[in-house]
């Protein structure tokens, strides 16, 4: 018998439901952003500014307001009301699993945003256990030594992308958590090379039709087969050998489900593109603004500077607990990540309509937070486009006061497991740098680029670095 192939079947059901018309004619709908293209709506906006797009709604309307989406009704929700609502919702009131169905070739049917929400309950619980304290110091003496030896290599002054810097560092940051140190020095090229393959395959499109029989899309399904390949050596390895090993796979590799089932290697594989898409390049970017603001700011890289030299005197060696006392940095990366989230929009799909400030939102349409645009609100955080990490330090704590203001990380039941590692990531790269280097900016501005799905600046970000003496305490 004749059977449709998988991604024929899917494109079909996508394109036929942007024909599909918008619930529009719902009594005491929230207002409609003026503008948009037939059948796609406001989508091309969103695509070029969506932080420009979010703001007008904001302007115009206030907490909520709708867009049209390509065979969706996008709900726009921004304010600290309006984000509390939004992240205080259960899974089965609005669902993350339709909204992120471009991740599905990715991380594979079945897996992480693909599963039952009990199951992928289940799979995030085992990420848990690998990003306890106890795993955390051990991922930390990785940053440190990623740090000196990437570092290390630079010579005494040079040029740089540090959006490419910021990916790179971190990518190797991650091959030796995931999968360990020796890893990163085997495994490094072959992996990123499929990764990157990966990646080429999310986009815009595959937002709207991942199942595209497009280039990049078979390169994505490529590179997936062969990522399987390339752990499943891995696995067998680790299940031969006596050694222990303290990073994710191996959490993995040991976990099993509640029902006592252990996870297979696609599985294992899946989670751990899970965890690499959602704190890679989020990381990395951020790594890059920071160098852009700190620049841009000298007065706050000098402070940062001398809380180096106050936490760690002459000492050139740095600990886990060093790097917890390093309250200024936290607060700095805190403020990068405020102004600049990597992670510009969070979606769900509504399975139950609900109210708010009068207003009805519809089951089936896509309810949309902006940590870009949220951040930027000056009754949550006043001077709202200035750099100041001080607003996060004792005696101001802004985010405390607005516990769904400062959403870079999410919040809620599906808050960033990453948080603290992230955290102690970035605190440890940037206490190297600010030991041993100093930058200047080489071009004229640095803009958002909004053409990837994980926002950083614009390339080439070009910073000019320069060798310090060597000690903290010089
Ligand atoms: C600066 C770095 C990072 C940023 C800005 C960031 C941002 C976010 C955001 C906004 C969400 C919520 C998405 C939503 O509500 O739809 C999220 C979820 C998540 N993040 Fe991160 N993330 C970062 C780093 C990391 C790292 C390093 C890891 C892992 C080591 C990680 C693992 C996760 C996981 C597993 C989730 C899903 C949680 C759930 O759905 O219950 N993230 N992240």
């Amino acid at each position: 018998m004749f059977t449709v192939p998988e991604h024929v079947r899917q494109t079909a059901t996508t394109l036929l439901s942007t024909l599909k018309p918008l619930p529009l004619d719902t009594p005491n709908l929230p207002p409609m952003l003026p503008g948009g293209l037939p059948f796609v709506g406001h989508a091309s906006e969103l695509r070029s500014n969506p932080v420009a797009m979010v703001q007008r709604g904001r302007d115009m309307f206030g907490d909520i307001f709708c867009v049209r989406l390509p065979g969706t009704l996008g709900v726009v929700m921004t304010g600290h009301a309006a984000q509390e609502k939004y992240f205080r919702f259960r899974d089965d009131e609005v669902s993350q699993r339709e909204a992120y169905q471009l991740m599905t070739p990715v991380f594979g049917k079945g897996i992480a945003y693909d599963a039952e929400p009990q199951i992928m309950k289940e799979q995030l619980g085992f990420f848990h256990g690998a990003l306890r304290e106890s795993r955390l110091r051990t991922y930390t003496d990785g940053f440190i030594a990623e740090s000196e030896h990437f570092f290390g290599q630079w010579g005494q002054t040079g040029e740089v992308n540090m959006l490419e810097v910021g990916n790179e560092v971190t990518l190797y940051t991650s091959t030796r958590c995931l999968l360990g140190d020796k890893m990163r020095f085997k495994l490094s090229k072959e992996f990123s090379e499929l990764y990157a393959d990966l990646e080429g395959g999310i986009n815009v499109i595959s937002f709207f039709a991942p199942y595209l029989p497009l280039p990049a899309m078979r390169r994505r399904d490529k590179a997936r087969v062969k990522m399987v390949e390339l752990i499943e050596k891995i696995v067998a390895e680790r299940r031969e050998g006596p050694q222990s090993h303290e990073d994710i796979l191996q959490t993995l590799v040991e976990s099993s489900y509640a029902d006592g089932r252990k996870l297979t290697v696609d599985e294992i594989t899946g989670l751990i593109l899970t965890i690499m898409f959602a704190g890679h390049h989020t990381s990395g970017v951020t790594f890059s603004w920071i160098a852009v603001l700190l620049a841009q700011h000298p007065h706050i890289f000098r402070r940062l500077v001398a809380e180096q030299r106050e936490i760690l005197g002459d000492r050139e060696r740095i600990t886990y607990d060093d790097l917890q006392k390093m309250k200024l940095l936290e607060a700095t990366i805190k403020e990068a990540l405020r102004l600049y989230p990597p992670i510009i929009l969070v979606m769900r799909r509504v399975l139950k309509a609900f109210d708010f400030q009068g207003k009805h939102v519809p089951e089936g349409s896509m309810i949309i937070a902006s940590p870009a645009a949220g951040q930027r609100v000056p009754e949550i955080f006043p001077e709202p486009h200035r750099f100041d990490p001080d607003r996060f330090m004792p005696g101001r704590e802004e985010d405390k006061r607005w516990p769904y203001g400062h959403i870079a990380f999410g919040a809620g039941r599906h808050r960033c497991m990453g948080i603290v590692f992230a955290q102690l990531q970035l605190r440890a790269l940037w206490s190297h740098l600010l030991r041993n280097f100093e930058f200047d900016l080489l071009d004229p501005s640095y803009p958002v680029d909004y053409t990837n799905l994980i926002v950083g600046p614009r390339p080439p970000c070009r910073i000019r670095y320069r060798r310090v003496q060597q000690s903290a305490g010089a």
